[in-house]
């Protein structure tokens, strides 16, 4: 325990409260500053040690996957209008997600949840807390999603919510010929284990004999297959369609603008023991020497797709980041069919679930469509009329989900 973070100002010694002064910084760092909880994580739980880290984390994303019907509960136990982004609010949410979703008894979370009140209205989340726990308030089945959020995904929505309810499972992506833990395999080369372990302790993780990709994540670079040309993966760090590719006997040039995310890939690359060329470049800029056989643009997205995962996405992804991310892949899209060879393979991926992203991105592309056929997918999902592929978070629920992406293929 990191005694100076648990010391309040009284000077009294709280356990557990240096997590949830971390969880506290999420919350403010993604309602008020728009950040992802990844980017958010690093700065919000430095020091802490990794099970503290971990507790941070989790109670941010459970305040987020259940705040509508968290704040629902709070304003039925108070006259008192909390302001959405005031303190006392974004503590309660915590408590409350302390102890309907992680269950921590309620004497706990009072403990610790109020030292992050210090000199605020203590008394009222105090109340507040007090009275759901008497009456012995649940949560629904399923999240309510954000009024913003349900409009956008219209008739889709329920079936996402239900999807949204817990956090998913873990999905690996194994080398042709290596062993991974046994578990659900849903494609070849797919093994999906429950969460659980740190996946740094899983057998042949040291070995590089897979990485953790998500199932849909995976569909992209299965729908280029194997070859032995040049590919080019346009936004690729931290390289887990990279690496599928190599595996699959391509010749892989990997570029993104990222160079810390590219150090990130580098090192997946060497523990995979693949090898591709890596490129630091913006994409709206980058001037290839030679055409290639096949192109993968996964582009930078809003990721709503990964809500799951990111509950943040679901209030800081609003119309006005929908748009720049769409103005963004249009951009890419045009420059990326414009780098393959006649006869190449083009296949567009995003992770949101937004149709500006996705199927609005596809009718421009002039390129021949070469429409994605049932086979190539996992049991239980088809292509569209089109011959693209939609998933969401609600499909394939019996077998614990997959990520929401939007993918599609052209001939050129
Ligand atoms: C969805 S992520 C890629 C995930 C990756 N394909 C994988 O499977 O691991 C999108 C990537 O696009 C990169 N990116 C964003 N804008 C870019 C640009 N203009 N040029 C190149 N890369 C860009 C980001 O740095 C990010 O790594």
């Amino acid at each position: 325990m990191n005694q100076r973070n648990n010391r309040p100002e009284t000077g009294e010694i709280v356990p557990g409260l240096a997590p949830r002064r971390a969880a506290l910084r999420l919350m403010d760092a993604v309602l008020r500053r728009g950040e992802t909880l990844d980017n958010a994580a690093h700065a919000a739980t430095q020091g802490l040690p990794q099970n503290d880290k971990a507790l941070a984390r989790a109670l941010a994303g459970e305040a987020m996957r259940w705040m509508v019907d968290l704040d629902a509960l709070i304003d039925s136990a108070t006259q008192q209008i909390l302001p959405e982004d005031a303190k006392p609010r974004s503590v309660l949410r915590l408590m409350l997600a302390g102890w309907l979703r992680l269950e921590t008894p309620p004497h706990a979370v009072v403990a610790t949840g109020l030292e992050l009140l210090q000199g605020g209205p203590r008394r009222l989340a105090h109340g507040v807390f007090s009275a759901l726990v008497k009456q012995g308030v649940t949560l629904p089945e399923i999240p309510t999603l954000p009024e913003a959020v349900a409009e956008r995904w219209g008739e889709h929505g329920e079936a996402i919510a239900a999807g949204l309810a817990v956090p998913p499972p873990l999905d690996l992506s194994v080398k042709a010929g290596k062993d991974a833990p046994e578990g659900l395999s849903l494609m070849p080369g797919h093994v999906r284990l429950s969460r659980g372990d740190a996946v740094e302790s899983l057998p042949g993780f040291a070995d590089g004999d897979w990485w953790v990709q998500d199932l849909a994540a995976s569909i992209p670079a299965r729908l280029i297959g194997a070859g032995t040309g040049r590919v080019l993966d346009v936004c690729a760090a931290p390289g887990g369609k990279t690496m599928q590719l190599a595996a699959a006997g391509w010749d892989v040039t990997a570029l993104d603008s990222s160079p810390k995310r590219i150090e990130r890939m580098r090192a997946n690359l060497a523990r995979t023991g693949l090898s591709a060329d890596l490129i630091a470049a913006d994409a709206l800029k980058y001037e290839p020497e030679d055409l290639f056989d096949a192109v993968l643009l996964d582009a930078p997205c809003t990721a709503t797709g990964t809500c799951r995962r990111h509950p943040d996405v679901l209030h800081r992804i609003g119309s006005r980041q929908i748009a720049e991310m769409a103005e963004l892949q249009e951009a890419l899209l045009a420059r990326a069919a414009g780098w393959l060879k006649p006869g190449g393979v083009l296949v567009y991926a995003v992770c949101s679930l937004e149709r500006e992203e996705g199927e609005e991105q596809a009718v421009k592309v002039g390129l021949t469509p070469d429409p994605i056929r049932a086979e190539e997918l996992p049991a239980g999902l088809a292509p569209t009329q089109q011959g693209w592929l939609r998933t969401d978070p609600g499909m394939l629920g019996e077998a614990g989900g997959l990520d929401g992406f939007f993918i599609a293929r052209w001939r050129k």
